[in-house]
């Protein structure tokens, strides 16, 4: 707290200050009472100037209290960044040492085994092992390479082998750390929607109160009691919502503190709120749900078909496929003795050669060769290619496509054409693992009345074993970018608000149309910039915290308020009365509160005014304990502890305050 106390006294500034009405309004009564006292110095005015600039005081230092915490995380993000250098690749294929915080956007720069990667980029070339242990988690190494969808690497992270080229993809001081300090320093913390309907209540009740003050002093001073401004400031300071004005920056950043605690980076507020109302969560398969290092394990030819034959097909369709499954082929090939001619050598000798890069709509991919046509890909567009063309897939071939996807496993069709004719030669297996835990947390997140969808591009056998083995609720099979795009749309459509996890570049157009889209940090460049949250430990179902914080931000918020104005309410009953016993004896019956005097009524008021924000910041910060009830349940409950506590409370403090004044002479 002493700590945070400088940010607070600059926070006073009225530059700073008009960003909050409530506690602007409490700066320029402070500021009368200030004048007031200097030139009619009494003891009451002294002593309720003093409180007052307490009051601006104490809800700066809420903030910067919160702030602090946040610097406190930046500062260490910071520090593991300095003096980080690049090995810049020079056009003339050279390298040259520069610092890192001088990398611009589209640099190339080249890492290997225990460098540090010195900003955010996307792997061009090679495969390495990376340390992406984050800020609060423990070492966890994970393969990171180029062409698929785990390409993207962060800065700061480690290599632990081998050699990778790195395009960065992120311009200076936008880079993830980058980002994350700032988020956590509040400085773009942008208000949510639900953050400017609470400040549009505040600046209404501030102006409400203020109109009631001031019809209060004509009116007592026809009856002969004229109250002094001080009194007047006093009493407007304790019926405007200061409690809740003082804290809302505080929960705010404690939200987000929370969340970067959790691995989450988010690039909104707004997102993070929305997150507690989520009701669908839908999932990409590979790379969200399962690892997403989906490898090539077998070859299955067809019947009288040599499996040399369709080794040797396999991976021509893949000399050019630049994904993981297909440099997996080659590899698988190569470990059945399957290896030349590379493109290069095809080059060489003159052959007519055009490639047909892998999409996610076409689901397929492969070369012409001196009028060949080879294709690899899912089982239903591979078998219409061939089919076109008058060749059948065999009975045996569509048997091993089914075995293969009911064990999970992603099924390739491979065959060749020469225009004429064409050929089924067989299958390749392709084997990925679920990440653990799936099955758990999916039926917490259908506790929390979520319902989880998983979206493949694979075939429905697939998508089935996959999603039995994780545990979702439903999914749709063969699904292309368009179909995930209008998954959601369709849910929006029918009121309900939908996060989406995914990795790809294909899942990024459904991830941007999401109410929350979490991208895996694994993922590529184009998923991480469409989502608003990055999950850096690529955990599908870091979405349960994410609600949880979401809901927790909501329900502090709203329990806050509630105490604020219940707070508030009661000390207009509780002060009032004491105010005009003198000139309205009838008053005295509502004066069950028995306070010394009217001045140390009035005094008593304000110092627990005061006091109340402080006593409140640490339940700002830490949050209400969210529990999995309806929000209905936990509005009721709210109202119940929050409302009543505020009703009570200033009743038991300002007479306790009052009876310590009352011991004090020269006040009243
Ligand atoms: N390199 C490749 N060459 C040919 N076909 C491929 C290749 N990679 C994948 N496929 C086929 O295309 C289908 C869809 O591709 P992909 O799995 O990338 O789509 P997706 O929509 O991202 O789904 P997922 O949820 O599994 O990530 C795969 O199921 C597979 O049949
Ligand atoms: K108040
Ligand atoms: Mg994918």
């Amino acid at each position: 707290m002493i700590s945070a106390l400088p940010l607070a006294v600059r926070k006073l500034a009225p530059r700073q200050m008009v960003h909050s009405p409530v506690m602007f309004t409490v700066l320029v009564g402070a500021a009368l009472c200030t004048g007031i006292s200097v030139f009619r110095p009494s003891a009451f005015g002294i002593a309720v100037t003093a409180w007052l600039w307490l009051t601006v005081l104490f809800g700066t230092l809420s903030e910067s209290i919160a702030e602090g915490r946040g610097k406190a995380q930046a500062d260490s993000l910071r520090a593991g960044r300095k003096g980080l250098e690049a090995r810049l690749r020079l056009p003339d294929g050279g390298t040259r040492q520069v610092p890192a915080t001088e990398l611009r956007l589209n640099d190339v720069v080249i890492c290997e085994a225990g460098d540090v990667i010195p900003s955010d980029g996307e792997i061009i070339e090679g495969l390495a092992s990376v340390d992406e242990s984050t800020i609060t988690g423990e070492s966890a190494p994970v393969i990171r390479e180029s062409g698929g969808d785990r390409s993207s690497v962060t800065g700061g992270r480690r290599v632990l082998s081998d050699r990778i080229v790195v395009r960065i993809t992120a311009e200076p001081g936008q880079t993830f750390i980058d980002r994350m300090i700032q988020l956590v320093e509040g400085a773009v913390r942008q208000k949510t929607p639900n953050e400017i309907a609470l400040h549009v209540l505040l600046v209404s009740l501030t102006i409400v109160f203020l109109a009631v003050t001031m019809a209060l002093a004509p009116f007592a001073a026809l009856a002969g009691a004229a109250p002094s401004p001080i009194v007047l400031v006093a009493l407007l300071v304790c019926l405007i919502p200061t409690t809740i004005g003082a804290l809302v920056p505080a929960i705010g950043i404690a939200g987000m503190d929370r969340l970067v605690q959790h691995n989450v980076l988010a690039t909104s507020g707004r997102a993070v709120e929305t997150a507690g109302d989520i009701t669908s969560l839908l999932l990409d398969k590979t790379g969200t749900i399962t690892f997403g290092n989906r490898r090539a394990v077998h070859f299955h030819p067809a019947d009288g078909v040599d499996r040399t034959e369709l080794i040797e097909a396999a991976r021509l369709s893949s000399l050019a496929d630049e994904t993981p499954e297909g440099r997996s082929i080659i590899d698988l090939a190569a470990e059945h003795g399957v290896q030349g001619p590379d493109l290069a050598d095809l080059e060489r000798g003159n052959a007519q050669l055009a490639v047909v890069p892998f999409s996610a709509s076409t689901r397929m991919s492969g070369v012409d060769l001196d009028g060949r046509m080879i294709r690899k890909g899912a089982a239903s567009t591979v078998g219409a290619f061939a089919a076109g063309m008058g060749g059948g897939t065999p009975a045996e071939v569509e048997q091993q496509v089914q075995d293969i996807s009911a064990q999970g496993g992603t099924p390739l069709l491979v065959a060749s054409a020469d225009g004429t004719s064409a050929r089924v030669l067989g299958t390749i297996h392709l084997a990925d693992v679920v990440k653990p835990g799936m099955q758990a947390r999916f039926a917490e997140l259908r506790r929390m009345g979520i319902r989880t969808v998983m979206i493949t591009g694979d075939n429905p056998v697939t998508a089935k074993a996959i999603a039995a083995e994780a545990g979702v609720d439903d999914f749709l099979a063969e699904a292309t970018p368009e179909d995930k795009l209008a998954v959601i749309k369709k849910e929006q459509a029918a009121g309900r608000l939908v996060a989406m996890t995914g990795d790809g570049t294909n899942d990024a157009p459904a991830l941007a149309a999401a109410d929350v889209g979490v991208a895996m940090n694994s993922g590529t460049p184009a998923a991480k910039e469409a989502a608003n949250m990055v999950d850096l430990d690529s955990d599908p179902t870091k979405l349960i915290n994410i609600v949880g914080i979401g809901k927790q931000l909501l329900i502090t918020r709203g329990a806050l308020t509630t105490f604020s104005v219940a707070n508030d309410v009661a000390k207009y009953f509780a002060i009032v009365p004491a105010l005009f016993t003198a000139t309205f004896p009838g008053l005295g019956l509502l004066n069950i509160m028995g306070l010394a005097t009217p001045a140390s009524a009035i005094l008593s008021a304000v110092i627990f005014n005061a006091l109340i924000i402080i006593a409140l910041v640490p339940l700002a910060l830490r949050g209400v304990k969210y529990r999995a009830i309806t929000a209905n349940r936990a509005l009721a409950r709210n109202l119940l502890i929050y409302g009543l506590g505020g009703l009570i409370a200033p009743f038991i403090g300002i007479k306790l305050i009052d009876l310590l004044i009352s011991l004090i002479p020269g006040i009243g």
